[in-house]
């Protein structure tokens, strides 16, 4: 498990490439990207449509396999595992967000939450899971379903069920993708807060750069390659930083590289 005192990348690429495709219809969606994803941070990825987010998120979780490169979970390397680890090492080590909840609408939100660990035939930790339902702040609502909550609420039960059994990190691809702009900011906070409070760490997708102004970092692929990383972020600086990328190739601006960094 993950400290914040931890150096070490809870996650990382190497090299990595994904081809779909042949012939004429091959798309390199990564075209060898190598990233680390620091233990305790709190790590947004951007870029345009089709720049190879989810791809990347995708095979850095474990959930799609790299063409050539490699990815590594805390220091598994994922191409090492057959199918079987592969799906322990994604139930055990990696936590999900999606934009869809995905809770079971005939389990209680507490039953949701635990739900993971229960498969795995595990024993949930209470005094963890307290904690995680005082983040969320959904303690007066445990015992009702998911369709007795508002959208916002069913993502803060998804977002304590991805934590719950303590994983060396957290996916989350388009998390607030369904929600209003008020839902959206609780969820992300409450990422944030999680990370931040409760040593997590956590890799987000988002096309938002209010979204984006949460993490800690934020890296920029374009056309299926790692083009910029940016520390501290607010979202104008994100948003200046987009608007600099040439739509087709991809290449930020010199003008936008001078000004990033922290601020
Ligand atoms: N299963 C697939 N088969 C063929 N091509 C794919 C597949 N998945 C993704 N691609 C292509 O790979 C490239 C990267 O896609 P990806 O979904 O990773 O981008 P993205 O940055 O997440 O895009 P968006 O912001 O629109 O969700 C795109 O050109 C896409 O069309």
């Amino acid at each position: 498990m993950s400290t914040m005192t931890d150096i070490a990348a809870a996650a990382r690429v190497v090299d990595a490439v994904k081809v779909y495709g042949a012939g004429d219809t091959e798309v390199r969606a990564l075209d060898g990207v190598s990233v680390d994803f620091t233990a305790g941070r709190f790590t947004a990825i951007m870029g345009p449509s089709g720049s190879g987010k989810s791809t990347l998120m995708h095979c850095a979780a474990g959930l799609d396999t790299l063409s050539s490169g490699s990815a590594f979970i805390g220091d598994t390397e994922l191409g090492a595992l057959d199918d079987k680890r592969l799906t322990l090492l994604r139930r055990d080590r990696v936590g999900f967000v999606f934009q869809a909840y995905n809770l079971l609408p005939t389990l209680t939100v507490a039953e949701n939450i635990t739900l993971p660990i229960d498969l795995a035939g595990g024993r949930p930790d209470r005094e963890w899971i307290d904690a995680l339902v005082d983040v969320v702040g959904l303690g007066d609502r445990l015992h009702h379903r998911p369709a007795e909550l508002s959208g916002g609420q069913q993502q803060r039960v998804a977002v304590a069920r991805a934590f719950a059994g303590r994983p060396d990190v957290v996916f989350a691809d388009e998390p607030t993708g369904n929600l209003d702009s008020r839902a959206g900011e609780e969820v992300l906070g409450l990422l944030g807060r999680t990370v931040r409070q409760m040593a997590r760490t956590v890799v987000m997708v988002t096309h938002d750069p209010v979204a984006a102004a949460h993490a800690d970092e934020v890296v920029f692929l374009a056309d299926g390659r790692l083009v910029d990383r940016m520390a501290a972020p607010t979202a104008d600086k994100v948003l200046d930083r987009m608007k600099a990328f040439d739509g087709r190739t991809g290449t930020p601006s010199a003008a936008a590289r001078a000004q990033g960094g922290p601020s």
